[in-house]
């Protein structure tokens, strides 16, 4: 894996990919990727997120935050690899899997009854007036659905269609219960639902398909 000298984004150099279709790679996932701390490397990085989100800084201040902005991006530059073997989204001893584009989620049960976790939308998840943007509790609901259909096919899928009817606001900064489930399997396709609660209160459902890929299916 290189940086395009144009664009300075990571692309992928696909001679040595372990990828052979679906969302996985012929490779065991390992929680060491990154270190014993790259978990709180992904927490500060949700907290820089957080910071810019709601920062107003003078334009000197501005000046001198894009100078170590820079340099933390020169240095995460150095150690670009392709997507199977970034931590960030393989370790699954972490928060949602170590991927920091993910709302955190913890998950508390995971089996044939679907799957439950805990999940919080961070500050920087802000839609307006202090609820989470709709647009990442359907982030939440396609990983945790994704999730809870692989589990019943025992396979990789991938979502045909996803709605997400939103039934009240949906708070930040507060651990709200996922559930999500495989209503009927038929064949290939597993019909999901899934329910987000702050307490009693329920915040969102879903209504989802996924799709069982075929072996190679891109
Ligand atoms: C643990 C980690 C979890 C991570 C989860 C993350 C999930 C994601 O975000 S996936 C990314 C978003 N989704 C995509 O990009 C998918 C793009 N679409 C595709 O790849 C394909 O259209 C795909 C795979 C969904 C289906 O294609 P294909 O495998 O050729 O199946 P196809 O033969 O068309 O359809 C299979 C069946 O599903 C049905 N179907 C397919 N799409 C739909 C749809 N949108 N609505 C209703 N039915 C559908 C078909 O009618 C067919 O039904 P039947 O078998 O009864 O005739």
């Amino acid at each position: 894996m290189t940086s395009s000298p144009e664009s300075g984004w990571a692309v992928p150099a696909d001679a040595d990919s372990p990828h052979e279709g679906g969302f996985r790679a012929r490779m065991d996932i390992t929680t060491d990727r990154g270190g014993p701390r790259y978990g709180e490397f992904s927490e500060e990085i949700r907290r820089l997120m957080d910071l810019a989100r709601y920062a107003c800084p003078t334009p000197e201040i501005t000046d001198e935050l894009i100078d170590q902005v820079r340099a933390l991006n020169k240095r995460l530059e150095d150690v670009q690899i392709d997507e199977w073997r970034s931590p960030a989204g393989t370790r699954i001893d972490l928060p949602a899997r170590g991927n920091i584009t993910l709302p955190p989620y913890e998950i508390s049960e995971g089996g044939p009854d679907g799957v439950v976790a805990s999940v919080t939308f961070r500050p920087f998840h802000l839609g307006g007036n202090d609820a989470a943007h709709g647009g990442h509790v359907a982030v939440a609901f396609d990983d945790l659905g994704g999730m809870a259909s692989a589990l019943a096919v025992q396979g990789i899928t991938r979502t045909a269609y996803l709605t997400v009817s939103y039934r009240s606001l949906t708070p930040l900064r507060t651990p709200l219960r996922m559930h999500t489930w495989v209503e009927n399997l038929d064949g290939r396709k597993a019909f999901v639902k899934g329910t987000l609660h702050d307490g009693d209160r329920l915040c969102a459902d879903l209504d989802a398909l996924f799709i069982a890929l075929k072996p190679g299916q891109p």
